[in-house]
């Protein structure tokens, strides 16, 4: 089944951390992501280019809105012309398979 159409599962601090297979099979499925790492925890990042704020801005609340949806959330930096987009799992310091399931959504919602 294709990330875009999964659910996000419940977070708690016992949830799995994504594993080096995992990755390997969920990454190609995202491949404009980045994996960065802040201070020492993995990060899903990527960067969206915009003509403008308006759209910028537009954009953002339609990821804060699939966010909402789904009881995921991300980091959102808005800027003119661009949106910065940063997924991890607070309850795990970490990646979880839902950061790669919302990188999908958020791809989905960025060609619409
Ligand atoms: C109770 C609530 O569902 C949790 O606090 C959720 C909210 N959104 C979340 N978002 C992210 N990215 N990580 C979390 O651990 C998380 N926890």
């Amino acid at each position: 089944m294709q990330l875009t159409e999964q659910k996000c599962t419940a977070c708690h601090k016992d949830a799995p951390r994504v594993t080096k297979e995992d990755i390997a099979e969920l990454h190609p499925q995202v491949p404009d992501w980045q994996i960065i790492d802040v201070d020492g925890q993995s990060r899903l990042e990527r960067i969206y280019k915009f003509p403008d704020f308006v759209s910028a801005i537009a954009f953002t609340n339609k990821v804060g809105e699939a966010a909402e949806a789904e009881g995921h959330h991300p980091a959102l930096l808005t800027e003119w012309g661009k949106v910065t987009v940063t997924w991890w799992t607070h309850a795990i310091s970490g990646l979880h398979r839902n950061d790669f399931i919302m990188a999908a959504k958020t791809d989905q919602i960025a060609a619409t």
